[in-house]
């Protein structure tokens, strides 16, 4: 099991001239582990950040461009502003470019990339000497996200188990997939915004549905990494997806489909996407919906990744 060590360590000490990121998709839940389990997966966002005096500029390309706003209201830019910001520095002028392909509102962990993208940008370009930490960047993106499933997987790679503390922090530990785990990711053309699918949650649930998520999610991490036969039983859940079916009935429809033929169908994250976790090739010719495109994607097992180009660094005088 590896502590919270992702390949975007050590850079935040290094005042740079440009920064380029790029960062996963993420599907929270896996089924049983709600707010819990992720696995990053090999579709990603990038952007690129550099400094200027004053101003902003951001230019977005692909999924969102003419969608999201493109002022300081922009999710990568608040991240930037807030790494900034807790290192006790105000953002100068920035110039951002975006290239999207993870959908918005999609079950994919788009905000909790685009979190992750901000805040590790801004470490990126944050002057020598003011560098935070790994564990401040979980921290920051915990506290923007509201839960740590997404950005976990967003910055460590591979599957994650994230959990937040009784004083509120987030931790996560990194575990790989077995090998012979292949992802199915059946993108939704609908979204949905996870802040409404959050609210559509009962505030008890019954102590026999608990329980059962408990056993579930436990052999999940057994199935997930060590034996994949289990994989079917161990994405059972009672927590949340029966009270989102409603919301999403073709996602709910296709997700039991695939169950019923022995595939572990889960909905990804907050829906309405679905992702399928297969040891041998989905046909997936047979398996088209309407309102769903599918794609097997592979697991990403590094995380989110940091370019540093200091070449471009402005001389002084
Ligand atoms: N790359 C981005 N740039 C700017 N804003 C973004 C970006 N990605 C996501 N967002 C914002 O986040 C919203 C989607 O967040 P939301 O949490 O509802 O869904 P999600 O993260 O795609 O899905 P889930 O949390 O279920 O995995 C978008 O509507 C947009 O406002
Ligand atoms: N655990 C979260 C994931 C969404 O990003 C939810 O299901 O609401």
């Amino acid at each position: 099991m590896t502590e919270f060590v992702g390949t975007a360590a050590d850079l935040g000490a290094e005042a740079a001239a440009t920064v380029t990121v790029r960062v996963p998709a993420t599907s929270a839940n896996l089924g049983p582990g709600y707010d819990c389990f992720g696995l990053a997966i090999e579709r990603y966002d990038e952007a690129v950040a550099s400094l200027s005096p004053s101003g902003l500029r951001v230019d977005v390309e692909g999924i969102g461009a003419g969608e999201v706003p493109t002022d300081g209201r922009h999710l990568v830019v608040r991240a930037m502003a807030l790494a900034w910001a807790t290192a006790g520095l105000e953002l100068p002028g920035v110039h951002l470019r975006c290239r999207n392909r993870i959908p918005h509102g999609g079950g994919q962990g788009s905000s909790a990339a685009a979190i992750v993208a901000g805040l590790l940008l801004g470490r990126g370009l944050l002057p020598t000497g003011t560098a935070l930490t790994d564990d401040d960047i979980l921290q920051l993106a915990h506290r923007m996200e509201g839960h740590p499933d997404n950005v976990a997987p967003a910055l460590l790679g591979g599957f994650t188990l994230a959990w937040t503390r009784a004083d509120g922090t987030a931790a996560a530990v990194r575990r790989e997939v077995h090998p012979d785990v292949r992802a199915v990711v059946f993108t939704a053309s609908q979204s949905s915004s996870t802040h409404h699918s959050r609210a559509l949650l009962p505030q008890q649930v019954p102590h026999v549905d608990a329980a059962a998520n408990v056993a579930a999610a436990a052999l999940m991490v057994h199935a997930l990494t060590t034996d994949p036969g289990y994989l079917l039983e161990a994405t059972g859940d009672r927590l949340h997806q029966p009270y989102r079916a409603g919301a999403m009935p073709e996602s709910a429809a296709l997700m039991q489909d695939l169950r019923s033929e022995g595939i572990a169908a889960v909905i990804s994250g907050a829906g309405p996407s679905v992702l399928a976790l297969v040891r041998s090739e989905l046909d997936l010719n047979r398996w088209r919906r309407p309102g769903f495109v599918a794609a097997q994607v592979p697991v990403c097992t590094a995380g989110a990744t940091v370019t540093t180009d200091r070449s471009a660094r402005p001389t002084s005088g």
